[in-house]
């Protein structure tokens, strides 16, 4: 399937609701034609219809469940084959918050399923048709929890990591390409994942809670500032570079071929 490549598109998963809904409005604002995805096929066509009138774009609902083999296989198919695809969007997650022990496997798998593979296959499936037009843009939502994990978020700050280490490793490859990646790290976000995960919205301390629309205007505001890493709701941009170099600084003190001094037995 080959498309005209004198428009651009941008394909958003989780585009049903919350932060995936704000990214369509704002894309399309920024003349985007879309694919939408998700899997309430009704909320999909009243945005497409929303969007499409308010900012003169075409967009397209695409249902699907990416947890489900075929479907992502679908979605794989349109993202290697469109050639006016220009940015994808990997914002489809979910959190079953609560310790380890009070949650079953089928929670913590579905949380890898959708966080973990779905945006794995979708990046692998795009990824070398943006190599071959030297162009195109992967935005990846990971979480705040990627670098901090709660008692009762094991398995979704696991997911988040994840998503952050495979966001920072496919930089590198990309490096000196017209291949983007921007990473995102939202902190609480006023959504409908809480009431989903088991902690409701209403628990959360209003004071730390974004709304989506600041969410991802600040997240678009990296990255038309060219940032690789962009964290919303951190003023002080200074922690990131001394986290960088502590990890830095860290990884190459384990590049020694030998055991610590304090591990040193007899
Ligand atoms: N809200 C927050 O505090 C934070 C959120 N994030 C991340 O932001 C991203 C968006 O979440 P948010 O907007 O908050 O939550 P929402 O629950 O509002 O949105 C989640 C989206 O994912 C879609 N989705 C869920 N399951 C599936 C599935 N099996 N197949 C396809 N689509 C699916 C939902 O659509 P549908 O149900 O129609 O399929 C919905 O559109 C997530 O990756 C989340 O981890 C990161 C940090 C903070
Ligand atoms: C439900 C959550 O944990 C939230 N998505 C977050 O990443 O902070």
């Amino acid at each position: 399937m080959t498309h005209p490549s004198s428009r651009k598109v941008a394909l958003v998963t989780g585009a049903s609701s919350g932060i995936g809904a704000v990214y369509a409005d704002r894309l399309a604002a920024r003349g985007y034609d879309l694919i939408l995805v998700a899997r309430r096929a009704d909320r999909l066509e009243a945005l497409c219809a929303q969007v499409s009138k308010a900012h003169g774009i075409q967009a397209e609902p695409v249902t699907a469940d990416l947890t489900q083999d075929e479907d992502l296989a679908r979605i794989e198919t349109i993202l290697s084959t469109r050639a006016d695809l220009r940015v994808l969007v990997n914002n489809a997650g979910i959190a079953r918050l609560g310790p380890v022990a009070q949650r079953s496997a089928g929670d913590a798998l579905s949380q890898i399923t959708l966080n973990v593979t779905a945006l794995t296959r979708l990046t692998q499936a795009v990824v070398p048709a943006f190599i071959a037009r030297n162009d195109g843009v992967i935005i990846n939502i990971a979480s705040v929890l990627g670098i901090h994990a709660l008692p009762i978020s094991a398995v979704y700050s696991g997911t988040k990591a994840f998503v952050m280490q495979y966001s920072r490793g496919l930089q590198e490859e990309l490096a000196g390409t017209g291949v983007k990646v921007q990473l995102v790290l939202p902190a609480s976000t006023a959504t409908e994942i809480w009431d989903l995960s088991g902690v409701p919205l209403a628990a959360l301390n209003k004071d730390a809670l974004m709304t989506t629309e600041h969410m991802v205007d600040a997240a678009l505001a990296g990255w038309d500032q060219g940032e690789a890493v962009t964290w919303p709701s951190v003023a002080d941009a200074t922690l990131w570079e001394k986290y960088e170099a502590a990890r830095s600084a860290l990884f190459a003190a384990t590049q020694v071929g030998t055991p610590a001094p304090r591990y040193w037995v007899g």
